[in-house]
């Protein structure tokens, strides 16, 4: 319950800063999804922006909403992206998708102006690695991708849903990473956008502008 009330404050933060006549990137996840709930209201009451979905439940959730969206690529900017976090650091460092949405979460946070991100305060750590990171891989590499991972002294799980194995929007799979002990998480980016059939990773290590974080009945921000 605590924890809603945190995302819940983070997004009503996280909103004050979206102006009429903007293009918003809307993350994926519970917290984005509170987000998009309440620009909903906002837009039901006059306000007038266009919407980028992450995801396509966020585009779903968007819609029935009212929100207009516009795909990507028939946008000139994104005024401001604001989208959950699994982890994040003093240093606006990340790691995203626990929602499987890591790859358009990317993408939209390349393009856009401004970056923030809201969270509760359990996603608050001191070093990156406390949580599993994803990695969306090419179906075709999965097996090799983790022998590979392995041999680099690095745990991997395939991930599941219901029984089968988990696909993204983009029909892709997601390799949950142990990388608890890895120090250098800035190296083993590197290491990881060179192995072919790796399309993304969850490490959004330079992108974030502000981090909203709702802890208890307050929010606090962590900017550059
Ligand atoms: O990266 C994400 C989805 O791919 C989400 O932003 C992340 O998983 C946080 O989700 P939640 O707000 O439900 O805790």
């Amino acid at each position: 319950m605590e924890t809603e009330t945190e995302k819940l404050n983070a997004a009503k933060k996280a909103i004050t800063h979206i102006e009429n006549g903007m293009v918003v990137g809307l993350g994926s996840g519970s917290t984005s999804s509170l987000m998009i709930m309440l620009l909903g209201e906002l837009v039901a009451d006059g306000l007038q922006i266009n919407g980028v979905a992450s995801s396509l439940k966020s585009e779903q959730l968007a819609s029935k909403l009212g929100i207009p969206l516009l795909p990507l690529n028939q946008t000139t900017t994104i005024d401001i992206n604001i989208d959950g976090a699994d982890e994040f650091t003093e240093e606006l460092q990340l790691i995203k998708g626990g929602g499987g949405a890591l790859l358009r979460e990317k993408i939209l946070a390349h393009y856009s102006d401004l970056n923030i991100i809201i969270t509760d305060s359990s996603k608050k750590s001191e070093r990156l690695g406390g949580y599993p990171l994803p990695l969306e891989v090419i179906p075709f590499a999965e097996q090799k991708i983790i022998k590979e991972l392995k041999d680099m002294g690095l745990a991997s799980n395939l991930r599941m849903e219901e029984g089968k194995v988990y696909r993204t929007d983009q029909e892709n799979s997601i390799l949950d990473l142990d990388v608890s002990n890895w120090d250098d998480i800035e190296a083993l980016e590197n290491l990881l956008q060179a192995m072919p059939g790796i399309v993304e990773t969850g490490l959004f290590l330079n992108s974030t502008d502000l981090v909203i974080m709702g802890m208890g009945n307050q929010t606090f921000e962590f900017k550059k």
